[in-house]
């Protein structure tokens, strides 16, 4: 995963819960460490890149993350807000809000009549996972400036399994339907200047097809990018659980479907070795090795090439200590920023 100098892009997914920021944060780390300059994406609205670097990496700007040796920078996406400027954009072109929009290209009756295509309602309450596509599509854009060219490795930290799934069949959904509602448009407006005027100001009906345009480009770059092959990699995160196991086997199923390149399975939080277990821990060993088992004979997950990451209990420590640390800070010490030995601490915790 560390070799090679081309930009890569690793799309992290899975069950809720199940460690996809951890492990998302962990590669960066390594990453970075490895020589690559590094970007964190985390497009799931319910953020904890922040909890895990320890760093506040609120407010959808790229931050830098203390403590590797190659730049490591982050950024926490909200998907929501990102749909909200979309809302917005669409907004201040004179229109009252997304269904304007569509009345302003004189479709509002006709998309509303034509049911099987849904824009408007599409518009106006996105279905899940248009919020993480535009997200990711927005990130894809500032990539694509020379200022961020130096990056060689981008991490996406996403939202779980049925978010993804149902961004990955977005764009195709967007695509068909905005494609006919640009086409109905084009044979409308060019059937006679009369029906032009009818579907009110030309110059409104322009500017709400670029939109549209638009949207359908970013999306199909979204799509084509969790496509490539040279340049994408979905890595699938489980626990073994037999629940876990199953779902991650249907997850890997339908992004094979989808054409999406798959390659690697994290099984995170297995329990690691130890010479004597209590009942509790046998107990949950024996069902570990039994999810385990079931990944060998899995038609969809057995030729994956396995990455099995133990349980660990640094995150428990860490927590305890860095919350003793703040608070001794806040009663018995000057503010952090102006402690010389803050910052070493923080890195030992880190390390
Ligand atoms: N290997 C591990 N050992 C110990 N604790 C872990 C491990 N991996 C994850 N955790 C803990 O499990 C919890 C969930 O992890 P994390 O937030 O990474 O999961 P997620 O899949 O991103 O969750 P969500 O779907 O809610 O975004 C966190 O408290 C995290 O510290």
């Amino acid at each position: 995963m560390v070799s090679g100098t081309k930009r890569k892009y690793y799309m992290l997914g899975g069950k809720g819960g199940v460690g996809k920021t951890s492990c998302a944060a962990s590669l960066a780390v390594k990453f970075a460490n490895s020589g690559h300059p590094t970007l964190v994406v985390s497009t799931d609205p319910a953020h904890s890149l922040s909890d895990s670097f320890a760093q506040d990496l609120t407010g959808g700007l790229l931050i830098p993350v203390e403590g590797p040796e190659s730049p490591l920078y982050a950024l926490e996406i909200n998907p929501e807000k990102a749909r909200e400027e979309f809302r917005n954009t669409t907004k201040s072109d004179g229109g009252s809000g997304l269904k304007d929009f569509m009345d302003g290209m004189g479709l509002g009756m006709l998309a509303e009549q034509l049911g099987e295509l849904k824009l408007g309602e599409l518009l106006d309450t996105p279905p899940p996972g248009l919020d993480e596509a535009i997200a990711i599509s927005k990130v894809m854009q500032f990539l694509e400036s020379p200022e961020y060219s130096m990056f060689t490795r981008i991490v996406f930290d996403t939202a779980p399994t049925g978010h993804t799934l149902r961004l990955l069949s977005l764009p195709d959904f967007l695509d068909a339907s905005i494609g006919k509602i640009l086409k109905l448009r084009q044979k409308i407006v060019s059937a006679t200047s009369a029906i032009k005027s009818v579907f009110g100001q030309e110059e409104t009906q322009q500017n709400a097809s670029d939109k549209l345009e638009r949207l359908r480009e970013r999306m199909v770059k979204v799509r084509e990018l969790f496509r490539n092959t040279d340049s994408t990699e979905f890595v699938i995160v489980t626990i073994p659980t037999v629940m876990a196991i199953s779902e991650s086997s249907r997850l890997c199923a339908s992004l094979k479907k989808e054409n999406v390149p798959v390659k690697r399975l994290i099984v995170n939080q297995i329990l690691p070795p130890s010479p004597s277990d209590c009942k509790f821990c046998a107990m949950k060993r024996k069902d570990q090795m039994r999810a385990l088992d079931m990944i060998c004979g899995d038609p969809e997950l057995s030729s994956l090439t396995l990455i099995q990451a133990p349980l660990v209990y640094v995150d428990y420590w860490f927590r305890i200590y860095k919350r003793t640390l703040d608070t001794v800070l806040e009663q018995h010490q000057p503010p952090p920023t102006t402690i010389c030995g803050w910052r070493s601490q923080k890195s030992y915790i880190m390390a």
